[in-house]
C-alpha cells in the first residue's frame, strides 16, 4: 500500500520558488530524509506532504492516516502530560487510548513524567512529549520536523528504534533533520 505519492511536486513560500520536481513514493516500510540548509523550504515541504500547505505544482496523495509533528509541542501547557496525550488520543478516535498513551510515554522514556504539567518539561522533553502523540495517535504516515532537535543521545537512539519499530509495523515517515539519525534505507532528499 503506497502511504505517499509526490509526483512533479513544487514548494514556494512568499511568491519564492524553493523546490521543485520531486518526486518520491513511500510503501509500508518506507521512509524519507529531508535535510537542507536553513530555510532550503524542509519544513515547508513537509507542511505540503501534511495537507498543510497547498503545492506551488504538482500533486500529493496520502494512503492513510497522517501524523505531523512540527516544532511546537501542540499540547495544552496546563494539564498533564498523560492527559493532554489522552486528550488528542481522544480527538484522534485511538482505540484503548489509556493504554496506548502509557505505552507511548513509555517509549519515549517520560513515564515518570507523565503527571507533570506540560509547561514544566524541559526543551527535550517536550520534543519527546510530542513524539509520544504521534506514537499514540496510530497513524500509518509519520511526518516529523526535526524530531531530533534538543535531544540527548540516548533519546536520538530511542527515536532511531521508534522509527524503526513503526516502519516493521507497516507504517512510513518522512523525517526533516539537521542531526545524524539511523534511517536505514531511507531516500533521500536533499533541498
Ligand atoms: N509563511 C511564510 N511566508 C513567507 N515565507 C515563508 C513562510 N514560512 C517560511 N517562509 C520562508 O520559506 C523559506 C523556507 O522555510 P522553511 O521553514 O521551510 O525552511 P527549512 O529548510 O525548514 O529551514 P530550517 O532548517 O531553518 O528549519 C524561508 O526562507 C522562510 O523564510
Amino acid at each position: 500500500m503506497t502511504l505517499l505519492a509526490a509526483r512533479g511536486l513544487a514548494v514556494a513560500r512568499g511568491g519564492r520558488l524553493l523546490a521543485e520536481g520531486i518526486e518520491l513514493t513511500l510503501e509500508r516500510g518506507g521512509a524519507a530524509l529531508v535535510t537542507g540548509p536553513n530555510g532550503a523550504g524542509k519544513s515547508s515541504l513537509l507542511r505540503v506532504f501534511a495537507g498543510l500547505l497547498a503545492p506551488a505544482a504538482g500533486t500529493v496523495a496520502r494512503g492513510g492516516r497522517v501524523a505531523w509533528m512540527g516544532e511546537a509541542v501542540a499540547l495544552d501547557p496546563e494539564r498533564a502530560l498523560a492527559e493532554a496525550l489522552r486528550f488528542w488520543a481522544a480527538q484522534d478516535d485511538v482505540p484503548a487510548a489509556e493504554t496506548r498513551v502509557a505505552a507511548a510515554l513509555s517509549a519515549v522514556a517520560l513515564d515518570d513524567l507523565a503527571d507533570v504539567p506540560v509547561r514544566l518539561l524541559s526543551t527535550g522533553q517536550r520534543r519527546r512529549a510530542a513524539l509520544a502523540r504521534v506514537v499514540a495517535s496510530g497513524a500509518e504516515l509519520w511526518l516529523l520536523d526535526e524530531p531530533a532537535s534538543g535531544l540527548d543521545a540516548a533519546a536520538v537512539a530511542r527515536l532511531a528504534l521508534l522509527l524503526e519499530g513503526h516502519r516493521g509495523a507497516g507504517g512510513a515517515a518522512v523525517v526533516t533533520t539537521h542531526q545524524p539519525l539511523a534511517l536505514p534505507g531511507a531516500i533521500e532528499v536533499v533541498l
